[in-house]
Parts: structure tokens; sequence; C-alpha cells
């Protein structure tokens, strides 16, 4: 089938061959992709099936082109990922990555040795806490294992921001509120803490306000009905009885609605700038920006980025407001992936909604093809007890079954004492939830996205598609992907298929950004020109390390250039039976 467009002419072959045993050239036979199928059985010894969808690119094209560097290459293979293939298997392998939020209690390099090795694969800093030393030496730690020890941890740094909160004398670290109490909720500085009165971070912070209007601690941790306003004052009585924790945030209510209020904090402070200088110095791989509430400010730290660093980072956008919740696929496409920041954003929307919420943000972003963290109080009963409430397990596998692409520690990994075993926890809890969707075969229809997509974008997702439903039908041992900026094995993974995806890049920001997608290990490869010879040369690196074995079949996807005068963009499917 040829297809002829103004600047792109595009053919399809479908092909399935099989090699004699002595001959390493293969007879092509003309086949249809539902010949390529084998209903789940595995495929023969030295079976050979491909489909090929080749992409001439017209002329004016040939300079974006990708060359690949020509180098026989060493596999950089996480080092934890290698224990875990070796007890599990590949299809045992955890496909949902995991972030851990250091903190005071994890990070020594022996504690962050242990969570790298329990399978921590990004490691985030909250700027919120600690000195900007303490974060160098964090990163400095997690750089000296990925160089020295073999791990593959990425580095997150999340930002500040701007919120109105509690300002925290270091009083003790809950004050009690009685139902009936009156309190003075006000902006002045006063010396130590004053009781019934607490001090906002911010001039602005009853702009708008009236008397009658509800004020909501922490999403419910204490409630108070605004009884008298007085300047910038607020006195409140408090409606039902609870704890003001350090840094309590507030939110107002009218008439069950959440009063949303322009003030003028904005998304980044001057001290967010001077984390993300840092962060661009050290070699950070990701920024997770708080309180994001439109798609120009991802697009604004994008460009900046993109002018003060060599090296891409790429950017988060926190969902933790309901103005970003209004704006959610705008902010989605502008950034490269997502957190579901469940802390913050249950005091912007009713507790009960989170659940739907957090489903709702998972499928845009798989949608829209960027990966989703899945954060906040996961495990939250482990920052002080060894072991998990039966009902945060539940919330666990939930996330997991939604197919988020990663879940995330926060204080049960900064300051609990079961940090390590929280990480098991989540181990646990997602490869069983994994295995348990796979018997399912809940594989949920992805729909298909042709608006504002390019026709070499379509290409790269409809091969993708394909590739994982004929690696699922064929019950292939592994994916393997070549890519350069990690755009197709995004696209694999978008589909979630049963087997894993081994994403052969030499691009060392690719492989980084690539920790945080569901079912992927990135390798760092030196790749060849020649997409054959990059075949043969990952099969018999991986083959080396004892990990693929004869018999084992793996399905092949690249999207790399061929070294054919004429410009062509190959993008190809092949499974291989290793021999
Ligand atoms: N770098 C750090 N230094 C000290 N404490 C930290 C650090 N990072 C996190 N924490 C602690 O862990 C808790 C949970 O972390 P996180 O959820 O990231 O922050 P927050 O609760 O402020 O939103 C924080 O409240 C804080 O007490
Ligand atoms: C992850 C969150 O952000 P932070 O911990 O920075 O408040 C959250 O609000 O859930
Ligand atoms: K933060
Ligand atoms: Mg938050």
């Amino acid at each position: 089938m040829a297809v002829t467009t103004n600047s792109v002419h595009m053919c399809s072959h479908i092909m399935v061959a099989k090699t004699t045993p002595k001959t390493p050239s293969f007879n092509f036979y003309e086949n249809s992709v539902s010949g390529v199928a084998c209903n789940g059985r595995k495929l023969k010894r030295n079976v050979f099936c491909g489909v090929q969808a080749m992409v001439q690119v017209g002329l004016e094209d040939s300079e974006s082109v990708r060359k690949l560097r020509v180098l026989e290459g060493n596999l950089e293979l996480d080092v934890a990922l290698e224990r875990e293939l070796r007890e599990k298997g590949f299809l045992g392998l955890r496909k949902t990555k995991l972030v851990c939020t250091v903190g005071p209690t994890c990070s020594s390099l022996e504690d962050l040795e242990r969570l790298a090795l329990g399978g921590m694969n990004v490691a985030r800093l909250n700027m919120c806490h600690n000195t900007r030393e303490w974060h160098c030496d964090v990163i400095r730690n997690i750089k000296r294992l990925n160089e020295e020890k073999g791990f593959c941890v990425s580095v997150m740094i999340d930002t500040e921001g701007s919120q109105i909160h509690v300002v925290d004398h270091g009083s003790p670290s809950s004050v009690k509120v009685e139902e009936g109490s009156v309190w003075l909720f006000t902006a002045r500085k006063f010396d130590g803490s004053r009781p019934l009165t607490v001090q906002a971070n911010d001039e602005g912070f009853s702009e708008g306000i009236k008397v009658g209007d509800e004020l909501v601690i922490d999403g419910g941790m204490a409630c108070f009905e605004v009884i008298e306003k007085i300047g910038s004052d607020l006195h409140c009585r408090c409606s039902d009885s609870g704890l003001f924790l350090p840094g309590a945030k507030f939110s107002f209510w009218r008439d069950g609605r959440l009063v949303q209020r322009n003030h003028e904090l904005p998304t980044l402070s001057e001290k967010d700038w001077a984390d993300i200088e840092f962060g661009i110095s050290e070699g950070i791989d990701f920024v997770a920006m708080s309180f994001v509430n439109d798609a120009d400010s991802i697009r604004n730290l994008k460009n900046y980025i993109s002018t003060k660093s060599s090296r891409p980072i790429r950017v988060l956008a926190k969902i933790e407001s309901l103005e970003s919740l209004q704006k959610l696929e705008e902010i989605v496409e502008a950034s490269d992936g997502i957190m579901v920041a469940r802390g913050d954003l249950g005091v912007e929307i009713p507790l009960e909604k989170i659940p739907t919420v957090q489903g709702e943000i998972v499928y845009v972003c798989r949608q829209l093809n960027k990966p989703v963290i899945v954060a906040s109080q996961l495990l939250e009963s482990m920052v002080e007890y060894p072991t998990p409430t039966r009902a945060e397990v539940a919330d666990v596998s939930e996330a997991v079954r939604q197919y988020a692409d990663a879940l995330m520690l926060s204080a049960e990994s900064a300051i609990g004492l079961y940090g390590h075993k929280a990480l098991a926890v989540l181990q646990m809890a997602s490869s069983r939830m994994e295995s348990w969707s796979r018997e399912e075969n809940q594989q949920s229809f992805l729909e298909q996205r042709q608006l504002g997509v390019s026709l070499p974008d379509r290409i790269a997702e409809q091969i993708c598609n394909s590739a994982v439903e004929i690696a699922n039908n064929l019950a292939v041992d592994a994916i393997f992907v070549f890519t350069n900026h990690g755009h197709m094995a995004s696209l694999l993974s978008r589909n979630r298929p049963n087997p894993p995806i081994f994403a052969f890049t030499d691009d060392e920001s690719t492989r980084m950004a690539l920790n945080l997608q569901w079912g992927v290990t990135p390798l760092l490869v030196d790749l060849l020109d020649d997409v054959e010879a990059n075949i043969k040369v990952t099969i018999s690196l991986v083959k080396s390390k004892g990990l693929v074995k004869e018999g084992d079949s793996v399905l092949v996807v690249s999207d790399v250039t061929t070294t054919i005068s004429t410009p062509l963009a190959f993008q190809s499917i092949q499974v291989k039976t290793i021999d």
C-alpha cells in the first residue's frame, strides 16, 4: 500500500519471514497483521515476524532526521532492576514507578542506597524544607550511587510555591481547637504564640471574604464560621472542633463552594527561581512545579530552562488547586508530566471527590501521553507505624489499577522511621495489583486522538499501539525500543503492555526521564546508525548479562533513521527469537 501526500510518502509493509537454521538471511512472505498474531502462544524458535511502516521524509525535513552515534556499546543497567529481573523474571518486573521524598531520616548515603535497592526510581526533594546545602549533599549522594554503584535514580526538585497558610511559631506540633471557641486570624506579626490567635503568612489572606463564610483548616482538620471582619483581620467561631498542625492551610467556602481568590502570589517566587537555578547547576532531571494554575507558567519555565541548561530537564505540573483542575487538559499538554498532589488538592475540593478526580487526571494523562504520579498520604500511618492500614493498601492498589505511572512517598520516607518498609509495601502492593490487572486483562481501550497531531506522530502512535497488541498476543518476553528522546518508549508505555519495555537510548537525560514511565526500563547504550546492528548488539549485551536466554522472544520497535543515502525515517516492529 502506498499513500502519497504533499511532502510525505508513506508505504507500509507487513512481513513474516522464516529463517532456515543455517542461513542468516530471511525469506519474506507477505502476510497480514492477523496472520502474525498467534493467540497468546509463544513463537517458535527462528521465526521472524515483522511489521514495518516506512516514512520517506521530504528533503526539507532531512535535517531533522536524527543520526545515531556509531559506537560499539556498553550496557548500563540499573543494579536494583537487574536483581529484580533475576529474582522475578520478565513478567514479574514491577511496572509502576516509585518516587521517594528524601528527608532527615533517609538522607545518608547508606539510607539512600537502601531505598535505591528497594526500588526507588526517583528521589524527590521538597524545597519547602531544609537548606540548599542539605539538598546539595543529597543530590550528590544520589549521583554518587548512580556512578559508583550502578543505580539509576533520577532527581526531582519540588518547588515551595506560594500559598496562604498558617505561620509556624515553633509551638507544640498540634494545637487543639474547641467547638464554640472564637479565634483571631490575622496577618499581623506578634512574638511567640498568643492564645486563640492564628497568623497567616500573607496580608491578602482574607481578601473577598465575608461574614458568614466558612473557613476550613487542612481540608477538614477543623472548621470555623467567619463572624466579624475588621480590616483584614477575621474573627471566627469554631463550628467543628479539631487540630491546627504546623503550617496548616486554609480555604474559604460559601454556599458549599470554594471561594476562589486571585491573590497576587506568583506561581514561582524568587526563592523558587533560585532553587531552580540551583537544580539546574546540580544536574537534576525533573522540576515539579507547585500550585500551577495555567499552562503559561509551565511554558515559561520550560523556555527558561531551555535557555539555561544544555541538558533537558522535564517540568512536571502539580495539580493541587481547583483552578488547575479547571484547566487540566491545557496544563497536561504543556507539561512533561503531572503530579496528583492530593495533600493540597484535598484543601480545595471536597475529600470525597479525590478518588474520582484522581482517576480523571490519570486518564487524561494517559490520553495525552504524559506520565502521572499519584502523591500524598498513600501510607501515612507508616510515618509512625511499621505496618500500613488495610485502607491505605487499598488506596495504593486503586492507583495502580487506574494505571498511574508512579506512586510517591512523602513523610513516610522523609521523616518516618519505616521508609524502607513503606517502599516495600508499595512494591508488593503494586506488583500484586499489576498481575491481577493482567489476568483480568482489563486493558482499557484508548481513544484515538487525531486532532492536532501531526502525521509522523500519528504513525509512531499507531506503530506503538499495534506493537503492544502483537506483543500481548504473542506473549513475547520483552519489548525493546530504540529511542532518542523517549517518544516511542512513552507511546509503548501508554498502552500498558504485559511484557516489560526495555528502552535503549544514548541520551542520558532521556534515560533519566523515562524512569518515571510505567513499565519502561531505560538503558543507556551507545547506538549505531544501523538498526539491525543495534538489535544484534543489544540482544547480545542483554544475553551476556544472562537476562534473556535461548528461546525467549523479544519484540523490537525502532524509530531511527536509515543509513541509505535517501533520508528515510523507519518506524518498525520486529519480533525476534533469541538463539
Ligand atoms: N528536606 C526535608 N527536611 C526536613 N523535613 C522534610 C524534608 N522533606 C520533607 N520533610 C518532612 O516530611 C513531611 C512530608 O513531606 P512533604 O509531603 O514533601 O511536605 P509537606 O508536608 O510540607 O507538603 C514534611 O511536612 C516535613 O516535615
Ligand atoms: C505533593 C504535594 O505537595 P507538597 O507536599 O509540596 O505540599 C501535595 O500537596 O500533595
Ligand atoms: K513543595
Ligand atoms: Mg502541595
